[in-house]
């Protein structure tokens, strides 16, 4: 069974991941292989320089992303733009890692992919699970974590699907307002319901 996890940002998509991890899961992780098909020397790499401009590499050659990140989610053609660029490659690296989990004989592979229904993947998975928050606690979170301004997140949380709305298109939704002992006891709960083994 192939298990889409999705949600909105900094609703809690790694912190389930990581305890699905732990429990064996085999994981694939968007926003890892997103930073790896950006490596300086990349195709990919090379086509984001040559679209957004050398102001968006650092020195040394990587990405910029905080520079990078400040063009996309405070513009939509841009945001755009960028997915045309970067998510044929992600796609690919995501088919090909979950092939591999399968080959080597697991019996579910977790897909964790924040734009799921943004770029309308939901065929690549058998279930969908949406961690989900409430705006005001994401927007709290979201601020913390990445040491932003009140526009600059609500400029990212807009450049998603609210997350209330992916819950409708869940087949499972995990509430992340609490502890994260809370949110792994429904977890839990719903392994058991879908008889999920790693
Ligand atoms: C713009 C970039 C360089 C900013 O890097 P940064 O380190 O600040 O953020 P990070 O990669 O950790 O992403 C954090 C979260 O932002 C959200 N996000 C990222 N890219 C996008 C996007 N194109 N549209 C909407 N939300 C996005 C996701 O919820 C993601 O989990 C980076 O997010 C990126 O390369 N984005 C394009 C690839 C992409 O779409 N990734 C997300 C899912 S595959
Ligand atoms: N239940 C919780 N209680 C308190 N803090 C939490 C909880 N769950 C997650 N967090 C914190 O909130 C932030 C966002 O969580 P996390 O990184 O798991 O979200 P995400 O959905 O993977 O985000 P992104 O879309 O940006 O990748 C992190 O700093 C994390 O430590």
């Amino acid at each position: 069974m192939i298990i889409g996890l999705t949600g909105s940002i900094a609703s809690g998509k790694s912190t389930v991941s990581a305890m699905l991890k732990r429990k064996g899961f085999p994981i694939v992780d968007a926003d890892e292989i997103a930073r790896q098909v950006v490596e300086p020397g990349s195709p990919v790499l090379t086509e984001i320089s040559q679209a957004f401009g050398q102001g968006v590499l650092q020195a040394d050659g990587s990405l910029n992303r905080e520079k990078l990140g400040e063009l996309i989610f405070n513009d939509k053609e841009k945001r755009l733009q960028l997915n045309g660029i970067i998510h044929p490659a992600i796609r690919k690296e995501m088919l090909r890692q979950k092939e591999e989990w399968l080959a080597r004989g697991a019996r579910t592979v977790i897909m964790d992919i924040p734009l799921l229904f943004e770029s309308k993947l939901q065929s690549l998975v058998d279930k969908i699970i949406v961690v989900s928050v409430t705006p005001e606690v994401q927007k709290e979170r979201l601020i913390a974590r990445n040491v932003l301004s009140e526009e600059e997140a609500d400029a990212r949380i807009q450049s998603q699907m609210p997350v209330k709305e992916k819950e409708k298109e869940a087949d499972a939704v995990l509430y992340n307002n609490h502890a994260v002992e809370q949110t792994e006891e429904q977890l839990e709960r719903l392994l058991l319901e879908w008889e999920m083994k790693s």
